[in-house]
């Protein structure tokens, strides 16, 4: 039986210890506080993951260095905030033959670093051929209860994807590869900027024709960035592109969605995040990827209507007119003919 380790154990890191687990792996997520350890041990995540009995395989520690101790892969399923705090109070624990696996979907803020960037700080360069990004459409609650899923893992280096395609991959719980490490990245984490939006919309009571514009042009967009730093344009039309947005700016598992939905109904950013409970990851990548739109000379109207709501007080109902009040555009041209997507077409 093989050991993963879990840095996390709200309800994404729990689910996924949930399809590790059956696979004849011993599974131990790290708890920030011995009462949420003593909460999964009696069986169930009641205060992340309710309603879903643990695999026995599962159990939970705070002691970091008995979690990571003679652990084949460890996973990092905490907020992309902390995703350096945890990485460096973790790497003298972790084997350096270990494949790492980062489940967080964002940037570091005060850096506009893509947490790979983080993880080669801090690990050296040629750890990085062990660092893999599992990301797609899959929310927790759905993955705790089997329901077919489909997501992809990017690496640099095939190999170490491989690795996670086949530690993950179930019946239910479907791995793709992709080398696209930027643009896996950049898909995950600025859909859920247009989740924000997209919820604000719903909040607001507009329709589906408002839904299905914001997540076209947020997705031209989100593309038109990612081609500015070197992604991949197909991984956008993928999993981590349009599947997850797609996801994201529809379910109402979407912590993102209903951050938005409660900002659109006239809460405060602060209650409207407050009253999700889990962490609403597109908070702190909107003010992220504004300033590095600002820093790439990329036009992210979305973002940037997105951007006052919730830290310039701009009402709601002015940023959307702002967006459709716009000046006229050809659709495509800007990411079809741009010199980055050509070469990369090419
Ligand atoms: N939930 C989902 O369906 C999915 C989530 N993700 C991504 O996974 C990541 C984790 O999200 P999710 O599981 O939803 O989050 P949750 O809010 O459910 O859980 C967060 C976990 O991280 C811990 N944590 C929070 N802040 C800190 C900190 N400062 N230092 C150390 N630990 C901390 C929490 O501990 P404590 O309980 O002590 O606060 C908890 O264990 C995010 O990047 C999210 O975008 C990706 C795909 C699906
Ligand atoms: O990334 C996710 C689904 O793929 C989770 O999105 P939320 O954080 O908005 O729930």
């Amino acid at each position: 039986m093989a050991k993963i380790a879990v840095i996390g154990a709200g309800s994404w890191a729990t689910a996924l210890a949930q399809v590790l687990a059956p696979k004849d792996n011993s599974v131990c997520l790290l708890a920030r506080r011995q009462d949420l350890a003593d909460i999964i041990n009696g069986g169930e995540n009641s205060r992340y993951l309710p309603g879903i009995s643990l695999h026995p395989n599962i159990s939970a520690d705070t002691d970091m260095e008995k979690v990571l101790n003679g652990a084949e892969a460890v996973v990092f399923g905490v907020p992309s905030h902390c995703f350096r705090e945890m990485l460096v109070k973790s790497l003298p624990y972790i084997n350096p033959k270990s494949t790492v696996v980062n489940v967080a979907k964002g940037l570091e803020e005060s850096t506009l670093l893509r947490l790979s960037e983080v993880f080669a700080e801090e690990a050296g360069e040629e750890a990085l051929k062990r660092y893999v990004v599992l990301s797609g459409p899959s929310h927790a609650e759905e993955v705790g209860k089997n329901i077919p899923t489909a997501l992809v893992a990017a690496s640099s280096e095939i190999p170490a994807a491989e690795y996670v395609q086949d530690l993950f991959m179930t019946g239910s719980f479907r791995v793709y590869t992709n080398q696209d490490l930027v643009g896996v990245e950049l898909g995950g984490a600025l859909k859920n900027i247009i989740a924000l939006g997209t919820g604000i919309a719903d909040g607001l009571e507009f329709g589906d024709n408002t839904k299905a514009a914001m997540m076209t042009r947020g997705l031209a967009e989100i593309t038109r960035l990612g081609l500015s730093m070197g992604a991949s344009f197909l991984t956008f039309s993928g999993l981590a592109g349009v599947g997850d947005l797609i996801v994201t700016c529809t379910s109402m598992h979407s912590r993102n969605r209903r951050c938005g939905i409660e900002i659109g109904k006239g809460k405060s950013l602060e209650e409207a995040v407050e009253s999700v409970k889990m962490v609403v990851e597109g908070v702190r990548t909107t003010r992220g990827a504004w300033h590095l739109a600002k820093r790439q000379g990329i036009e992210m109207p979305i973002t940037e209507q997105i951007y006052q709501v919730l830290f310039e007080s701009q009402s709601p109902r002015v940023g959307v007119m702002n967006l459709m009040g716009r000046g006229k555009k050809l659709e495509l041209e800007e990411i079809a003919f741009s010199k980055v997507s050509c070469t990369v077409l090419e």
